[in-house]
C-alpha cells in the first residue's frame, strides 16, 4: 500500500467505481456447485491466525484506512430514516473525512469520497440528488430486504422502480429457502431475473450467510449467484443474527477466485453488517490482498456495507495526526 503521505496528485480516490467488465453469468454448471467443499478447520485456522500475523502502524495504517474510506458503501437502512437523515448521509459521503484530516495527512489536494451511498427505495432519488455530479453511485437494497419473501414478482417492480430513480447499484437478497432446500436451480432462475432488471445497473446478491447454517451452503450460493451473473457478492443484510465474519469472507472470496480461474471475470466482494471498528476492517482489507490481489482492494471490486464504520475511521485518522483521541459525537454520520 501507497503511504499517507508519500503521493500528492489530484486525481479521486474512489467516485469511479464501475471500471470492471460485468459478469456476463454463464450457464448453470450444477457438478461444479455440488462438488464444492470447505474445510472448516482449515479454514478456521487461516482467519484466526490474520489478526497476530498482519499489522500496520502510523503512514502505512492511515494509508490503508484511507483506501477503506473509499471503499464505504455508506448505508442507513432503518425504520425511522428520514429525508433529511439521507441527505446529510449524502454531503458525508462527498466529503467522509475533515479537511484538516486530510491537510495533515498530506492528502488535502485529493478528492476522497466514499465508494457509495445505500438506501432503501424511498430514498432513491434523495440521495442521487443530493449527491449530485459527485460521481458517488446510489445502492439501493431491494427484492424485499432484508427477508427477501416479497411475491417474486414485486420483487422485479422494486428493482426497476429504483433504477429508474437512478440507482446505479442495485443490492437484492436472494431467497434463504432455496439454498436451505439444496434448491440450485431456482436460486439461479431467480438470479438471472434480478440481472435482467437491473439493466446497467451493477448487483450485489446479499446471500445473508448468518442464514444459511454451513460454509458449504455458503460456498454454493456464491456460485449460483456468479453464474446467473452477480457482478459482486455480498454476506449479510445487517439484520441477521450472524452477519459479516472472516470465515464466510475467506469462503466466499475463494468462490471468486474459483469463479476468476474458470471464466477470467473479477466478481466483487462486499463484506457487510456489524463492522464497525477501523481495526477490523483492515484484516478484511489484508484477507482480500492475501487472497486475491492488490486490485481486489479498489472499490470497483471491493465494498464494505456499514452505518458506522466511518466515524470510527474517522477518529482513529485524527489521532494519528493529533495524537488524541476525539469523542465519538465529534463525527455524527457514518
Ligand atoms: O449493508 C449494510 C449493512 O446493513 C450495514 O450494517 P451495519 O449497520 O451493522 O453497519
Amino acid at each position: 500500500m501507497p503511504r499517507a503521505r508519500s503521493s500528492r496528485s489530484s486525481a479521486p480516490l474512489s467516485a469511479g467505481v464501475h471500471n470492471q467488465v460485468r459478469n456476463p453469468g454463464m450457464a448453470l454448471d450444477l457438478s461444479w456447485v455440488l462438488d464444492s467443499r470447505v474445510n472448516l478447520s482449515a479454514t478456521e485456522r487461516r482467519v484466526a491466525s490474520l489478526p497476530g500475523r498482519r499489522t500496520v502502524k502510523k503512514d502505512a495504517q492511515a494509508a490503508w484506512l484511507l483506501k477503506a474510506v473509499t471503499c464505504i458503501d455508506l448505508t442507513t437502512l432503518n425504520g425511522d430514516d428520514t429525508t433529511e437523515r439521507v441527505k446529510r448521509l449524502c454531503a458525508k459521503a462527498i466529503s467522509p473525512v475533515r479537511p484538516e484530516i486530510l491537510d495533515a495527512l498530506g492528502m488535502g489536494d485529493r478528492i476522497i469520497t466514499t465508494g457509495a451511498i445505500c438506501v432503501y427505495h424511498r430514498f432513491v432519488a434523495t440521495a442521487v440528488e443530493a449527491l449530485g455530479n459527485s460521481g458517488i453511485p446510489v445502492a439501493a437494497v431491494s427484492t424485499g430486504f432484508p427477508a427477501g419473501l416479497s411475491p417474486h414478482h414485486l420483487k422485479v417492480k422494486e428493482i426497476e422502480a429504483s433504477v429508474a430513480d437512478g440507482a446505479r447499484e442495485i443490492d437484492i437478497v436472494i431467497t434463504r429457502e432455496h439454498v436451505l432446500t439444496g434448491n440450485w436451480t431456482a436460486l439461479y432462475e431467480e438470479m438471472k431475473e434480478y440481472r435482467t432488471a437491473c439493466g446497467d445497473a451493477h448487483v450485489k446478491a446479499i446471500l445473508a450467510t448468518g442464514d444459511l447454517k454451513t460454509l458449504r451452503n455458503v460456498a454454493k450460493a456464491s456460485l449460483v449467484c456468479m453464474m446467473a451473473g452477480a457482478d459482486f457478492i455480498k454476506t449479510s443484510t445487517g439484520k441477521e443474527g450472524v452477519n459479516a465474519t472472516l470465515a464466510v469472507t475467506l469462503t466466499m472470496l475463494r468462490a471468486i477466485r474459483a469463479y476468476e480461474e474458470r471464466t477470467g471475470i473479477r466478481i466483487g466482494y462486499k463484506p457487510a453488517g456489524g463492522i464497525s471498528a477501523a481495526k477490523d476492517v483492515l484484516n478484511y482489507q489484508f484477507l482480500m490482498k492475501e487472497e486475491l490481489g492488490r486490485e481486489w482492494l479498489e472499490p470497483d471490486l471491493f465494498r464494505i456495507g456499514a452505518s458506522s464504520l466511518l466515524a470510527d475511521i474517522e477518529r482513529q485518522l485524527e489521532h494519528h495526526v493529533t495524537g488524541a483521541y476525539s469523542a465519538l459525537n465529534r463525527h455524527p454520520i457514518g
